[in-house]
């Protein structure tokens, strides 16, 4: 009976180190005199030491730094959880090592005996922070000097829609006003951040992306406001966010995962216009323009108490909506043959026209991932394609893209007979030759000539149509892929 206790003592006793061994964060205890009891695979790795350097050792021993900055001791002198504790040491190797820690008292008899505390090194926080940062622009290599890449020019649309958005934009440029952007996910908001950012006052100082949704609440607060060197054990003087965009531009994207802790600081500190990091007594100016974004609608939200409303009022000096690419559907060739040309280059590709099937199918999509979708689409499409094919069509579709487009098209079909219902038969008609003409300049890169033949009319009978129907052809050469592109399909 005692043997087996003790054999299932030692299973557990097994099983626990083993598990303790593959946790990816470091995991070290301590008794309260100091001599290490416990310290994981992942806490070796960090601190690049072996077992025979640390357990059974005293950790002023292993660990260099002041007593007093040890958690153990803290933790000794006040038992309670001490969290996200930043700290640097040396350890006993040599190696110098930045750590963020949670730590725990541990009870045994109601008396504090031991001190646990799992950590993880600050270089990779800060790999997932900066991936986080830069995530919307991770394929991107070539950042203009100032932390962007695109100005408002890049911005590709020639419908109404996007053509005042840009205007307004252009416009909110000129002034020092807070930003907010409104748009479902993919419309552009990034981009017109940037560009907002490039066309203003503030385009040779900094532009600061953060992704309010990517950023770990417990982290976000030092992360905004920065911190003093001892402002806790191992802290150090890092400006945050605000200070890093200094008189250039914040941008706060996805604001509306911000939670309302963080949403009542935000509001203070935009209140004050002013920041104090972590652990300071001096107050700094806040001297930058703040751009935000949202794919959701803030004032609903507001509605039912998950955004503050005064928060919101703050932010919502000038609202630019983006409209969704559903609702400038008059955009989609032109976008859709910019990033036909930008996969070219990347894949080493020569498709040089659309196929009508396709495009067809691209103009009833509802696109619900906007132009972020119509990129990837066509990049998924271009790599069904042979390097020597030049034209893209339907074929290449992925099958299950192919469901999806079609299954939208059919849907638009049906709603479509039931409007035409409606409608009086010359309007009908007229909308029919508009749609029909409108379909051969795109597939002849506005090219008046070759469009006749293709409708088999005189080149002087379709002048007559475009004037009539209000079309003007201009609008189409604007859609060829590339300079070196020939037209159309036979
Ligand atoms: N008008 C446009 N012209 C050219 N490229 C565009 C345009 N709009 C969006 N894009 C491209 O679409 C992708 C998504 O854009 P962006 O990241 O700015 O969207 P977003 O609205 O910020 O998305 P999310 O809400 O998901 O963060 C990017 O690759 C961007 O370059």
């Amino acid at each position: 009976m005692v043997k087996k206790t003790y054999e299932a003592l030692e299973m557990e006793n097994g099983l626990l180190h083993a598990i303790i061994d593959v946790v990816s964060d470091g995991v070290y205890a301590v008794s309260v005199d100091g001599t290490i009891l416990i310290c994981n695979k992942a806490h070796k790795k960090i601190d690049g030491t072996t077992h025979n350097h640390v357990v059974g050792k005293k950790d002023v021993d292993v660990y260099y730094l002041e007593l007093e900055n040890f958690q153990r001791y803290a933790i000794t002198k006040n038992p309670e959880p001490l969290l996200d504790q930043n700290m640097t040491y040396t350890t006993v190797t040599g190696k110098k090592v930045d750590i963020v820690y949670n730590s725990y008292p541990f009870f045994q008899n109601e008396k504090l005996s031991a001190v646990i505390s799992i950590g993880r090194d600050k270089p990779s926080i800060n790999d997932l922070i900066t991936t986080a940062l830069n995530s919307f622009n991770s394929k991107k290599a070539n950042r203009i000097i100032n932390g962007t890449l695109y100005t408002l020019e890049d911005i590709i649309g020639s419908s109404a829609a996007i053509q005042q958005t840009l205007k307004q934009a252009r416009k909110v440029a000129q002034s020092q006003s807070t930003v907010m952007l409104v748009g479902e996910t993919g419309t552009g908001k990034e981009l017109f951040a940037q560009g907002i950012h490039n066309a203003s006052s503030y385009s040779s100082r900094p532009f600061i992306a953060v992704n309010c949704a990517a950023i770990p609440e417990t982290l976000m607060e030092s992360l905004m406001m920065g911190t003093v060197k001892g402002a806790f054990s191992g802290a150090l003087d890092t400006p945050g966010f605000f200070e890093q965009a200094e008189n250039g531009t914040l941008f706060l994207d996805e604001i509306n995962s911000l939670s309302i802790s963080l949403q009542a600081k935000l509001l203070r500190l935009l209140q004050d216009k002013k920041i104090r990091r972590l652990g300071d007594n001096k107050e700094r100016k806040i001297s930058c323009r703040i751009i935000s974004a949202t794919n959701q609608d803030l004032f609903v939200l507001a509605k039912s108490g998950l955004f503050r409303e005064d928060l919101l009022y703050r932010l919502t000096p000038v609202i630019v909506d983006i409209p969704p690419l559903r609702e400038r559907a008059g955009d989609i060739p032109l976008l859709a043959k910019e990033f036909v040309a930008r996969f070219n280059d990347s894949l080493a590709m020569n498709i040089k026209l659309i196929a009508q099937d396709l495009m067809q199918l691209f103009l009833y999509y509802r696109w619900p991932g906007n132009v972020r979708e119509l990129e990837h689409i066509i990049e998924s499409t271009m790599s069904m394609a042979e390097s020597t094919e030049t034209i893209l069509s339907n074929e290449h579709l992925p099958r299950l893209l192919k469901k999806r487009l079609m299954i939208d098209q059919a849907t638009t079909d049906s709603s479509d007979r039931e409007a035409k219902s409606n409608k009086p038969l010359p309007e009908l008609l007229r909308q029919y030759e508009k749609e029909t003409i409108e379909n051969a300049l795109m597939l002849n890169n506005g090219n008046v000539s070759q469009c006749a033949i293709q409708l088999g009319i005189t080149r002087q009978n379709l002048h007559y149509h475009l004037r009539r129907l209000g079309i003007n052809s201009i609008f189409y050469k604007a859609q060829s892929i590339s300079d070196t592109i020939n037209p159309p399909l036979p």
